[in-house]
């Protein structure tokens, strides 16, 4: 079983407007509400391939109760803790360019935070998977996250996390099956510029050094690198108007993990990866299965290492 754990959820609420004026009055031309926060999203692509998982991680409020709807009228599997406090509201400001506004998130008590310890590892076994991605609610503190891959490990579990700095440096050595950082946050990782192929290659493989199993090096609309023990890949994204890019690193950690745990070699999950990452961008919502099918046969990774 995958779990996917969405610590932060959100409604993402899709504003657009034409001619944004800051300090006036403004009309929106458009909006959309839709059930966020990166694990949800990882399990919604999961689900929409066919591959069984369930997302935990905490729900409350009304915003909680929309989220918990959807994923619900989605047939995906979840079993959030309750919280007291709302379930965060992001705002994706289309206006001309795309801005993202996330908000902190609520505070989650220490029986809260217990209740979701209690559940991820009442039911967790070594053939499971445990994707961890997003921010972490500030009361959580920052260590919540090596707290929960301190419990896969004691399980024989594997986990994917999607995070950044600090927090991404610790889990390596725990030997994660994925890493995802993107272009921007593996520059800030390691201090450097990625201006050439050899620098990202040589980013990459020190992501693996340090102990990750796979590293996917996504580079939005310049499509990804993925630094495998047996090799390394690029691949372009296809082309393609974007429309939501939320969601699309998200949407490609959940290709790859569906073609890994179907069996495939590990350069043809990182086709459904990119794939999936580049039909969400093209699409309001998160991409389809058949959105994904179809790019999928546009996808050439070319080996580079
Ligand atoms: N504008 C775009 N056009 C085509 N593909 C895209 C676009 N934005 C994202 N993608 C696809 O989604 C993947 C992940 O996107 P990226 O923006 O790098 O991740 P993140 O959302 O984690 O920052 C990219 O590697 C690419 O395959
Ligand atoms: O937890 P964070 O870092 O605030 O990110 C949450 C946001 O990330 C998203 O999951 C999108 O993530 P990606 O674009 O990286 O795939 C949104 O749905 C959500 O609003």
């Amino acid at each position: 079983m995958i779990y996917t754990m969405t610590l932060n959820p959100s409604i993402d609420y899709i504003v657009e407007v034409k001619d944004l004026q800051l300090g006036g009055l403004n009309r929106m031309s458009r909006d959309l509400k839709l059930p966020g926060g990166k694990g949800i999203n990882v399990s919604r692509i999961l689900s929409r391939l066919g591959v069984p998982n369930t997302a935990l991680g905490f729900a409350g409020g009304f915003t909680g109760r929309y989220i918990e709807d959807k994923l619900r009228e989605e047939r995906v599997r979840a079993d959030f803790v309750p919280i007291t406090g709302d379930t965060r509201i992001n705002i994706k400001l289309k206006a001309g360019e795309e801005t993202e506004i996330n908000g902190l998130g609520p505070a989650i008590s220490a029986g809260e935070s217990a209740a979701l310890l209690q559940k991820l590892t009442s039911g967790l076994r070594a053939e499971d998977i445990v994707v961890m991605s997003g921010s972490v609610p500030p009361s959580l503190g920052g260590g919540f996250y090596d707290e929960l891959v301190g419990l896969c490990e004691t399980a024989g579990a594997g986990f994917v996390i999607d995070t950044t700095g600090e927090a991404l440096l610790r889990a390596l050595s725990h030997r994660p099956l994925l890493v995802k950082p993107n272009h921007h946050e593996l520059a800030e990782l390691f201090g450097v510029r990625l201006d050439s192929e050899e620098v990202i290659i040589a980013c990459g493989r020190r992501l693996l050094e340090l102990g990750a199993r796979h590293a996917l090096i996504s580079m939005a609309e310049q499509g990804a690198f993925l630094v495998a023990p047996e090799a390394v890949y690029c691949a372009q994204a296809p082309a393609g108007t974007a429309r939501n890019s939320a969601g699309a690193g998200d949407s490609m950690i959940a290709g790859f993990l569906a073609g890994l745990t179907r069996g495939e070699a590990a350069v043809e999950a990182f086709r459904t990866g990119v794939a999936a990452g580049s039909a969400t961008a093209f699409s309001d919502d998160l991409a389809t299965r058949e959105q994904i099918e179809e790019l999928r046969r546009r996808v050439e990774p070319a080996r580079v290492g």
